[in-house]
């Protein structure tokens, strides 16, 4: 086997940020101070929460759009425009169903201005190579999920790109052919068989991470940044079950799930080369989830042998997205506490778990109204309004200004949400008005 060895510098990101104007003119930002490097031979994959600007970041790579300030340098030069050295391989496929594969593949090819015969020539080659043999001449509809990706691939693959960047490119295909088509691509890697130098893979999985990745990049969100830049040195190919990919994996676990402690906490080993902790926020991010999933959640905990949280989550057949808001959410409430990857119910999620309904909402309440911002704003604007009656859009204003649209609606969706079982606050949708509930309202 051939062992790769990361030399040139293909791509620079310097002081990169991005944000959007949102529609009342407020400017929000997506990601900010960015600073990497990719080079020729490595692997890299791209992990963090949703929304933390992972396509975002991918996107910009491929100069489909442009960072709002900061640099990018592809070979040193200022990127202007499409960038000539990648290609993309989506989650979704995005084949054209009226096309063959061979003519799926030669797409790329034909927008690089090739001419037909040499294009034929090097998409049959591709096709080949990615396994596609004898389906040159199949529609999308005819293939299986695992077959239409690899259309996806050998379409990338087929212009040669010095930058492979993959967007989730195994999540819609089941787990077995995802299993399948991750190690063949590996092989194909490792092997020197594909036509590309770099490869930047965006994930949710911290084993898929860990499994292919030569360096793990670990996004944090609201905004985007950098948290850690691991090198992950083990050999491949990596044996799951061994105590070093597990080892790994926990760390990379751990980081994720305390996006606000201080990175020496975290991270003490001395093989992460950079780490950086999310400044304290004016709004912690509510994970949405519903406060059902949360009770259930910690059910299941209580139910499970393993303390592991790694290990819960494979267990349960959840993947880390699955599972990481829910967890966010009980430690947000002080619910659970995590130590050393491992996750326990703390004395008050104990309490939560014993209780009948009432003392579950009187819990949720009080752990609300001590430590989610958000909520207790809420239910202060409607104390201090003399008809406990606010407006949807107070809220949102104000959310607006450290979220995106989209995502301050989500936000008070959760606190609406998490109020109204709480018995805080009741929502009237039709009108757009939060209000206190009454018997809270007649107390006072
Ligand atoms: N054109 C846009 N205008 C405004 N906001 C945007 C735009 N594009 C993305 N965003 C916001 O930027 C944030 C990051 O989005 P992005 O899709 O890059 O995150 P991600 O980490 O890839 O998420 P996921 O894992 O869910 O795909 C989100 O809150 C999204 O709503």
């Amino acid at each position: 086997m051939v062992v790769k060895t990361t030399t040139d510098l293909l791509i620079s990101l310097e002081s990169v940020k991005k944000s959007y104007q949102q529609p009342n003119g407020q400017e929000i930002t997506i990601l900010e101070n960015i600073n990497f490097d990719l080079r020729t031979g490595e692997i890299v994959a791209l992990l963090g929460p949703s929304g933390s600007g992972k396509s975002t970041l991918m996107r910009m790579i491929a100069g489909l759009i442009p960072p709002t300030l900061g640099k990018i340098l592809y070979h040193n030069r200022p990127l202007v425009g499409l960038n000539p050295g990648v290609a993309i391989v989506f989650q979704s496929f995005a084949l054209y169903p009226w096309l063959t594969v061979l003519e799926n593949v030669e797409l790329g090819l034909k927008a690089k201005g090739e001419l037909p015969d040499r294009r034929r020539e090097k998409a049959l080659r591709m096709i080949d190579v990615i396994g596609l043999d004898g389906f040159e001449n199949a529609y999308p509809k005819e293939l299986s999920g695992g077959m239409r990706q690899r259309v996806g691939f050998a379409r990338a693959l087929a212009v040669e790109p010095e930058l492979l960047c993959m967007d989730e490119p195994f999540s819609a295909l089941d787990v077995l052919t995802a299993e399948n088509l991750r190690f063949e691509l590996l092989d194909l890697w490792l092997e020197r068989r594909i036509p590309t130098q770099t490869i930047l893979i965006v994930t949710h999985g911290i084993e898929e991470a860990v499994i292919l990745a030569d360096r793990i990049i670990v996004l944090g969100r609201n905004p985007g940044r950098v948290r850690a830049d691991l090198p992950v040195k083990l050999p491949h190919y990596r044996d799951r079950k061994s105590p070093s990919f597990q080892s790994l994996v926990d760390r990379v676990y751990k980081i994720i799930t305390h996006p606000d402690l201080m990175p020496e906490a975290v991270e003490p080993e001395p093989t992460v080369s950079k780490i950086s902790s999310t400044p304290p926020q004016k709004y912690q991010s509510l994970p949405a989830v519903r406060i059902g999933s949360i009770a259930g959640f910690l059910e299941l905990l209580e139910d499970q042998n393993s303390k592991d949280l790694y290990r819960i989550a494979q267990e349960l057949l959840l993947e880390v997205d699955d599972i990481l808001p829910i967890v966010e959410a009980a430690k947000l409430m002080d619910m659970v506490q995590i130590a050393e990857g491992d996750i326990s119910l703390t004395s008050v999620g104990q309490q939560f778990i014993a209780g009948g309904i009432d003392e579950r909402k009187q819990i949720m309440r009080s752990q609300m109204l001590d430590r989610i911002r958000l909520v207790q704003q809420i239910t202060n604007f409607l104390q201090a309004k003399r008809n406990h009656r606010i407006p949807e859009e107070l809220v949102l204003d104000i959310l607006e200004k450290y979220f995106s649209t989209q995502e301050a609606q989500q936000q008070l969706k959760t606190a609406i949400d998490w109020g109204r079982y709480a018995e805080l606050y009741i929502y009237n949708e039709p009108a757009g008005e939060i209000f206190l509930e009454s018997e809270i309202t007649s107390q006072e």
